[in-house]
């Protein structure tokens, strides 16, 4: 059996709607199907789920009228797919009313509200799929995370799922000829709310399903033919990955290759499942193949590059820093009071930076830690960094190359770089720059190794 995740930009109206479910009808494995909420139409057009985002932001400013549009707005992107494949308006009175309801339910907390508006995307957009499946005569049923028992954490916006649910799954029944129509992103607490991943989540969806359902493929549709060497937005007509091991697309998906969400990586590596990320405009071209470290021979350094310019870093100057005790812990202990975690550490003699996700602080909570981190281990030199950028350069084979001395090649009078690190995962090399030098950084590193 196969889990099959199609994302929003598979499923963004009518026509791309059907053609999804041909590519689900054309094989009797694909039987566990993950939908997102429909994406972008164009360019410009504007993702259901943000539209989703502005409606819970109307709700909470109590902003009547604008919330009536968003409501319009969104449920005209359901009718239009529903349209498409001639379902008459009672057919859509269900999503209505749930979208119509959600103002009006009651939530622990305004991210709670947020968390579930959000998920409606999804929610609904299954709902209908199934649906439109069912009147095209397919035994197909639509299922809610509630019913499957996808449990996760209290953190609304930001879940991880909790070990139960692989439990749950197992038990799960349903019958052989049957599909399940899944939506992703989201799962329900233990206290029963509705709690989302971070953006881009149904692919953690996909990989839970994956691994409790025993699947022995996860399909993930998305808009390009393959996962390429570099962010295709930036190199031009960069090669496309044949085969990579999960390792390199965690670290690769973790520093900006988001057409797969690095923690969907988790769950498939829990049970081994390997996952191949395909075109839905191009179902037979044959994508990426993500698969485990063992028995992979890497045919070249440098798998992929990669960079994410949602960084900030907190560098401190010491004198003696290395014979001081206690200094690391002082710092942890105001993170960890202010429930703050930090993405990496590298230090001097008497230096040492710390970078933080930018997604995870607030300007107040910036200046609460700097002021607490001075008082209590009083730096020589205290400096906050907002403009920072990582990139990853990863592969397997790197264990038995050296690829950094290429690495400083390639960047040499072209980029600031501000830390190197090596070593610390013997399968990537990471670099600090100031963000406007990113995509020069990328290039410059993918011309060396690839052109
Ligand atoms: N290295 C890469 N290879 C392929 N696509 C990439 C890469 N890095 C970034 N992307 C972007 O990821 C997009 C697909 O991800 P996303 O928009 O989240 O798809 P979906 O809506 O199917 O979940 C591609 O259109 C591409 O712009
Ligand atoms: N719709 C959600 C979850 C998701 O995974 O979407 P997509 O498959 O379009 O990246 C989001 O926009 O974040």
């Amino acid at each position: 059996m196969k889990v099959v995740k199609f994302g929003g930009s598979s499923l963004a109206d009518g026509p791309a709607v059907n053609h999804a479910l041909s590519i689900i009808k054309s094989d009797p494995e694909r039987q566990v199907i993950v939908v997102s909420a429909p994406g972008k139409r164009f360019e410009n057009d504007i993702k259901v789920t943000d539209l989703l985002i502005k409606y819970a932001q109307a709700a909470l400013a109590q902003a009547d009228e604008k919330m009536q549009a968003l409501q319009q707005e969104i449920f005209n992107r359901y009718v239009a797919i529903a349209d498409y494949f001639g379902l008459a308006s009672s057919d859509l009175t269900a999503i209505k009313q749930q979208l119509a309801a959600l103002p009006q339910a009651a939530y622990p907390t305004k991210q709670y509200l947020l968390g579930a508006f959000k998920a409606h995307g999804e929610r609904l957009n299954a709902q209908l799929i199934s649906l439109i499946l069912q009147k095209q005569g397919l035994k197909a049923r639509y299922v809610d995370p509630k019913e499957a028992g996808i449990k996760v954490t209290g953190t609304p916006n930001n879940a991880t799922v909790l070990p139960e649910s692989y439990a749950y799954l197992e038990q799960f029944n349903y019958q052989a000829d049957e599909k399940l129509i899944f939506p992703g992103f989201f799962g329900f607490t233990l206290a029963g709310h509705i709690a989302t991943f971070s953006r881009g989540g149904s692919d953690i969806t996909g990989a839970i399903l994956a691994r409790g359902f025993h699947a022995r493929l996860y399909e993930n549709f998305t808009d390009v033919d393959a996962i390429f060497a570099a962010n295709p937005a930036v190199v031009d007509h960069p090669k496309p990955i044949k085969v990579m091991t999960y390792r390199e697309m965690r670290e690769l998906s973790y520093a900006g290759f988001s057409v797969f969400h690095d923690e969907a990586l988790i769950p498939a590596i829990g049970g081994s499942i390997p996952i191949n990320v395909k075109n839905t405009a191009h179902p037979d071209h044959p994508g990426t193949m993500i698969v485990p470290e063992k028995g992979f021979v890497p045919s070249q350094i440098v798998t992929g590059i990669a960079s994410g310019k949602h960084f900030s870093a907190l560098y401190m100057h010491k004198y003696l820093l290395n014979k001081e005790n206690g200094f690391t812990l002082k710092i942890l202990e105001i993170l960890n009071k202010y429930g703050v975690p930090y993405e990496h550490m590298p230090s001097g003699i008497d230096d040492i930076t710390i970078i933080f996700d930018r997604h995870k602080l607030t300007d107040e909570l910036i200046d609460a830690i700097c002021e607490d981190v001075q008082n209590a281990v009083n730096p020589d030199r205290l400096e906050w960094i907002n403009d920072y950028a990582i990139t990853m350069i990863v592969g397997e084979g790197m264990q038995s190359h050296n690829a950094i001395s290429g690495i400083i090649a390639a960047l040499a009078n072209k980029v600031h770089v501000s830390m190197v690190n090596q070593g610390a995962s013997e399968i990537s090399v990471m670099i600090g720059t100031p963000k406007k030098d990113a995509d020069l950084a990328v290039s410059a590193i993918y011309d060396y190794f690839f052109n």
